[in-house]
């Protein structure tokens, strides 16, 4: 297990973690997704032992990677492009990594360069971004850490390779590593996560889709006979995703509130349609405020 626990770190004086506390379990698939600049990349970093955290710490089998550095090893943070490694071809770099993880694995690593239609003997420098990336997940996969973050990892590749790299991502998760994977793709990412960190201002603001709602949470399309009553519409338990016309696409909230629904009924809507909530649509309440309808 990983225990990240009540991580801070302030960077040239602004707070970019704010007590950061979540647990891993091996198998899990964690998305973590948050406005830009609001933490993402640091706090992997951080958990990768490449930073150190002002105060906090993180927990390997109970142990910290701070002060047991060899607990690193099982954490690999991959970056959205492997700038230390540009003047290496893959198979330098392979062997670099073999000499730093002892469970690095060379048959996989070059089986997954033939499946990415990778080139062997080419320094990275030569690769296109989307390349480059491919080759920064091959590589940090066949470590055979225990856990891999991955920085917004399908940015820049095109849809098959996207497929190939979930895929690939997938089979790892199913042997039992665990993934942490940054991304504002949040429609693959409700796909292939088990649950969802929602940062905001370096705080975990919610640490799943699931807690967040807990179904209190609902998302309805709503038609309106004439003019929208705009009491309701302002009612903090009713967040208007969009508009079009007097077709409204709303968040409710129940449990803040929980006439709210029959108080929308009185108006005699037209259409008054359940929708499925999306990671979308949480991250649109929890983080956009209301000023994207306006
Ligand atoms: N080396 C640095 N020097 C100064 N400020 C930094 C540094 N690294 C990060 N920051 C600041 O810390 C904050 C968080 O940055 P971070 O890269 O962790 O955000 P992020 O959530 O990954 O963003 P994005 O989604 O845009 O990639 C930002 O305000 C950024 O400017």
């Amino acid at each position: 297990m990983l225990v990240v626990r009540d991580l801070n770190k302030t960077i040239d004086k602004q707070v970019v973690l704010r007590n950061v506390n979540f647990k891993l379990m091996p198998g899990q698939v964690v998305g973590v997704v948050g406005r830009n600049g609001t933490g993402k990349t640091t706090l992997f970093k951080t958990m990768a032992g490449v930073l150190t955290p002002d105060s906090g710490t993180v927990e390997y089998e109970g142990e910290s990677i701070y002060s047991s550095p060899g607990n690193k090893m099982n954490i690999v943070f991959i970056p959205d492009s492997p700038e230390a490694l540009l003047n290496y071809t893959a198979m330098d770099s392979a062997q670099l990594f073999s000499r730093v993880y002892p469970f690095f694995d060379r048959d996989y690593f070059k089986e997954t360069l033939h499946r990415l239609e990778l080139p062997h003997n080419r320094k990275i420098r030569q690769f296109s971004k989307g390349m480059r990336m491919m080759f920064s997940i091959a590589l940090g996969l066949s470590t055979k850490a225990q856990y891999i973050l991955l920085d917004e990892p399908t940015n820049g590749i095109d849809i098959i390779a996207n497929k190939q790299i979930t895929k690939l991502l997938m089979e790892a998760a199913e042997e039992g590593t665990t993934l942490v994977i940054s991304s504002h793709m949040l429609g693959e990412l409700e796909r292939i996560a088990d649950t969802i960190l929602l940062m905001k201002d370096g705080a975990i603001e919610t640490h799943s889709i699931t807690d967040a709602t807990n179904g209190a949470i609902c998302k309805f399309q709503v038609v309106f006979r004439e003019e929208a009553p705009t009491v309701w519409l302002k009612s903090p338990s009713v967040h208007v995703l969009d508009r079009v016309g007097r077709v409204y696409t709303v968040l409710v909230d129940t449990k803040a509130q929980i006439s709210i629904l029959e108080e929308m009924g009185k108006f005699n809507p037209l259409l008054m349609e359940p929708l499925p909530m999306k990671l979308e649509d949480l991250f649109v309440w929890k983080l956009g405020g209301r000023k994207h309808v306006d």
